[in-house]
């Protein structure tokens, strides 16, 4: 049986779209949008992004009714497993209410559900952002009522940990590792055999520093800052997650300019990239004690991970831990496609969001 499956991946400032027969990639399109477009509220954001994905079926000549099933990324839920999840109203109430917070990635599940109503085949998400397998002794924090949450990149972080697990003929369920995410936020995560234990919130300005995060801040000075600057929540919001990073210390989020200019002597710009190896450093440090010191490799992914400026900074703090793997870019777009793949083959069971 062949199935012919739409992956849709909605970042911050790109639309990533692709068409599969079954695992195999046909065509695949990453489509940046002009800023005026991506600072609009996401909501106001869906219609564009949806005649973005039907223009290059159009251009590619795919009649959208072919489509058996979209694969979207899934964005900020309730906590929830691992696995490909049917679209119910109940997720997209919950994507489109922003009740769990803000991130383009919640565009994608709605887009996927409309691109159904309107071309009549099934949708589902893999893997969100908030696959939450925490244990309880890391949920808890030292401030009654605030506890910990799992929001980081699940998707690519638990395809390159079955990538790497594959690579040396084991399972995923088989090994420890520890994934460090760099992309537009950074988040590390300590994989025990197949279930993420522990990792930064990259919403919520845990962890290192990022292209566009603070990471963590000394809390008195946050809310001294906070207070002297008369912040409301949506304010600092913005702040810890959108304008912070490299964006406040550089004024762009861009990695390979940055590392253009560190290369190039300037001493302002090496102490940033000394800054973020140290945090980077101490983050794995972090993932390696609650794996009890039994990891089998560290493994670097995302856009920054193209970066071997900054990973050799890294290198020696860490390297004593374990070996060091990079996978530069991300996996995304065939971790979707491979998600859907396995229920509509029955290698693996839909999951329902309830
Ligand atoms: N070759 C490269 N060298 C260094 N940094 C890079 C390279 N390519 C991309 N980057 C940086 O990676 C970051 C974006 O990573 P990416 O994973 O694409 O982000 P997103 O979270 O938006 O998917 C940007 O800061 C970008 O400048
Ligand atoms: C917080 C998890 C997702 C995330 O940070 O994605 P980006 O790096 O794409 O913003």
């Amino acid at each position: 049986m062949q199935y012919t499956i739409l992956v849709v991946n909605l970042g911050g400032t790109s639309t990533k779209v692709a068409v599969y027969e079954n695992d195999q990639s046909l065509i695949s399109e990453t489509m940046s949008h002009p800023t005026d477009e991506i600072i609009r509220p996401l909501h106001d954001q869906i219609d564009f992004r949806l005649d973005a994905i039907t223009g290059f079926l159009g251009r590619n000549d795919i009649d959208p009714e072919s489509i058996d099933i979209v694969s979207a990324r899934g964005g900020l839920l309730k906590p929830i497993e691992g696995g490909t999840y049917d679209i119910n109203d109940k997720m997209t109430d919950d994507l489109g209410s922003y009740r769990y917070g803000r991130h383009a990635s919640n565009l994608s599940g709605i887009i996927a559900a409309r691109f159904r109503e309107k071309y009549g085949c099934r949708a589902v998400i893999t893997d969100p952002v908030v696959v939450d397998e925490l244990t309880d002794a890391v949920r808890l924090t030292g401030l009654s009522g605030i506890e910990r949450k799992s929001v980081f990149h699940a998707l690519n972080q638990k395809a390159v940990a079955r990538k790497y697990a594959a690579s040396i003929g084991k399972r995923y369920a088989d090994v420890n590792v520890i994934v460090s995410h760099m992309g537009g936020g950074i988040t590390v995560g300590a994989h025990e055999k197949g279930r993420v234990i522990d990792v930064n919130d990259g919403l919520s300005g845990e962890g290192p520093m990022s292209p566009t995060r603070t990471g963590s801040l000394p809390n008195g000075s946050l809310a001294r800052y906070i207070t002297e600057n008369r912040l409301d929540y949506d304010s600092i919001y913005e702040i810890l997650t959108k304008e912070g990073g490299f964006i406040s210390l550089a004024g762009t989020q861009d990695a390979l300019e940055l590392e253009k200019r560190a290369v190039s002597g300037d001493a302002a710009t090496e102490k940033i990239f000394r800054a973020l190896a140290a945090q980077l450093a101490k983050e794995i440090g972090s993932r390696s004690a609650i794996l009890k010191g039994q990891v089998d490799q560290i493994i670097f992914t995302g856009g920054m991970a193209h970066s071997t400026y900054l990973i050799d900074l890294v290198r020696p703090y860490i390297s004593f831990i374990a070996p060091v793997s990079v996978y530069p870019g991300e996996e995304e777009m065939q971790a979707l496609a491979e998600g859907a793949y396995r229920v509509l083959t029955g290698r693996e069971e839909m999951k329902t969001y309830m």
